[in-house]
């Protein structure tokens, strides 16, 4: 494997990631015990980022996959491709991952379906192989490989839900949005915004996730009030940015919609 095929996973600066407990510390030993490891928690609080930043910290290359419902195991790990000179075969993320010793980090995991989950197994126990089946290769991973997934566990149902067989074999670290004054740092931080301003899209956020399972799915994620932050540092007018990231995109009942413009309305004036 070419050096360049490394270096162009390894994370080169560090990326911004407030702490919000002993996470941090947590993963490290995680890391040290080559654990497989879950990250359990809502959209948009944090799980990406601090995938980016432990890789950073720890000087891994990391290879992130979006699963999908479509995604098929040769997604994955690989296959045959056909060119001018014949049959070619490319490796997937996780058999590059797996071959150069990078984080995998595969994100919504239990959008896949099961028979794509299952070959992640023999990498999560002890034999830390990957079977290419097609290819008629069984890879030992590098001794630096771990896999991580992330899984949203207010989503699942009976239908989708990881099996306790896969569950098992993960460590896991639950995240949460973070706390009131952390989540305002983070905003201000992120988008240049003031701390007043940023501590007001958080309270807007607070009432809206007490929403949660009384007409919204979801409240809004940390990521959506960075996307406020932007459009105002940008010089939209707070209640059109407001409207336009923390109320558009979650819901499309005019009551939800109401309830939620007036929570802005509160904090900001046109
Ligand atoms: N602790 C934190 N430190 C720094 N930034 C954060 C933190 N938590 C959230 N953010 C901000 O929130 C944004 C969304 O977080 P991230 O992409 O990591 O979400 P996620 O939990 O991985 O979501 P998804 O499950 O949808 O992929 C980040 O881009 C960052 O701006």
């Amino acid at each position: 494997m070419s050096k360049n095929n490394v270096e162009q996973y390894k994370v080169t600066s560090e990326p911004f990631y407030k702490s919000v407990e002993d996470e941090v510390e947590l993963y490290e030993a995680a890391y040290k015990a080559r654990m497989p490891m879950m990250l359990k928690g809502p959209t948009g609080c944090g799980k990406s980022r601090f995938v980016e930043y432990m890789a950073w910290k720890l000087q891994r290359p990391l290879i992130t996959v979006a699963c999908n419902e479509d995604m098929t195991a040769s997604d994955l790990v690989g296959r045959f491709l056909l060119d001018k000179d014949g049959t070619r075969w490319q490796d997937g993320p996780l058999t590059t991952a797996a071959r150069i010793g990078a984080i995998c980090y595969l994100d919504e995991i239990v959008e896949a379906r099961q028979d794509t989950t299952v070959i992640i197994h023999p990498l999560t126990d002890h034999r830390r192989t990957l079977p290419l089946e097609k290819k008629g290769e069984l890879i030992e991973a590098h001794e630096d490989f771990q896999l991580v997934i992330s899984y949203n566990p207010g989503y699942q149902s009976l239908m989708k839900d990881l099996k306790q067989s896969t569950k098992q074999r993960f460590g896991a670290l639950d995240f949460d949005y973070p706390l009131e004054k952390d989540e305002t740092d983070i905003v201000a931080q992120e988008t240049g915004i003031d701390v007043e301003t940023a501590g007001k899209l958080v309270q807007i956020a607070h009432r809206a996730r007490n929403l949660k399972g009384h007409g919204l799915d979801e409240g809004i994620s940390t990521r959506l009030l960075v996307y406020a932050g932007q459009l105002i540092n940008k010089g939209v007018e707070p209640v059109s940015a407001c409207i336009m990231t923390l109320v558009t995109p979650l819901t499309d009942d005019p009551d939800m919609r109401e309830t939620l413009e007036a929570a802005v309305n509160t904090f900001f004036v046109k």
